[in-house]
């Protein structure tokens, strides 16, 4: 069988993208296809797969898969993608939209230069706080800001927002210092976390600017991720260290994001996507 597949990425965060406007692919694929795709030795190589598909309404809709198979809510560096790919290839040539996924509906604004999405805009929804939300151990409706968290003898200090996906926050003095190779995976796994979680560490510049590494559920070290940068914002003025209502420039491994938790409660994303290539995989 041959997929046909665009391999894209969104500052460095990089999936194979399959079009299901015009391929028709089993459940019982996905998971398997996720792993040998996501292979970089035997596969193409990347953080997982993302399947764009026609959803209710009109809308498109999108589904993640990390590159160990486990399927996500949601995906911010993918949402810019499928945007710029429904968007650029005609199949929703309208500058705004509303892409679907496992967490709700995305508001998308594409801005275009020459024909082509330049920068996308994407409405994030609303963050949630509870223990129920992160899928975490305890009284469902406590919140975790800033408290004790203790992973391999160390005492870190957590915030946990959940924002399309759960995520765990942690503020570092210097960026260059943030455990992920050390502690990440060990973070991701920790029983309290019933689904396991994302893990993200924040050096503060400024009330609008901070530097950002992360270490994602079910892929590792990746250079950006979208929902983890909108919930480093989020735990940040949680903590008092942003401002809520202004754009904040967060700094990825792999280029920058402005994230903006505006006064009715959403969180809002605008970045760049890119295409690498357009392929066909041999299963
Ligand atoms: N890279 C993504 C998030 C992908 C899913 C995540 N690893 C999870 O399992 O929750 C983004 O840009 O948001």
């Amino acid at each position: 069988m041959h997929i046909p597949f665009t391999k894209m990425h969104g500052l460095g965060n990089n999936y194979i993208y399959i079009n299901l406007f015009d391929t028709e692919l089993q459940e019982e694929q996905l998971v398997p296809l996720a792993i040998a795709m996501s292979d970089v030795k035997r596969g193409i190589g990347s953080d997982g797969i993302v399947l764009i598909h026609p959803s209710d309404e009109g809308h498109c809709g999108m589904r993640i898969f990390n590159k160990d198979g486990s399927e996500a809510t949601n995906c911010g560096n993918a949402l810019r993608c499928v945007a710029k790919f429904v968007y650029d290839r005609g199949i929703l040539p309208y500058e705004q939209f509303i892409i679907a996924t496992k967490s709700g509906l995305n508001y998308v604004q594409v801005t275009a230069q020459h024909g082509l999405a330049s920068t996308i805009t994407i409405n994030m929804g609303k963050p949630a706080f509870d223990r129920a939300a992160m899928n975490m151990k305890g009284e469902p409706s406590a919140h975790v800001i800033n408290e004790p968290f203790v992973v391999e003898g160390h005492t870190l200090h957590m915030t946990n927002v959940f924002l399309g996906n759960p995520h765990a926050v942690f503020f570092v003095e210097r960026i260059e210092e943030a455990p992920l190779h050390t502690l990440g995976r060990q973070i991701e796994t920790h029983d309290v976390f019933l689904q396991r979680t994302n893990v993200e560490f924040i050096e503060i510049v400024s009330d609008t600017e901070m530097h950002f590494r992360v270490w994602e559920r079910g892929s590792g070290v990746t250079e950006a991720c979208g929902t983890g940068a909108c919930g480093a914002v989020v735990a940040a003025v949680m903590n008092g260290k942003c401002k809520r209502g202004e754009d904040v420039l967060v700094h990825l491994a792999g280029g920058d994001l402005t994230i903006k938790w505006d006064d009715d409660g959403d969180v809002w994303m605008t970045g760049p996507a890119e295409f690498i290539a357009d392929g066909l995989f041999f299963t």
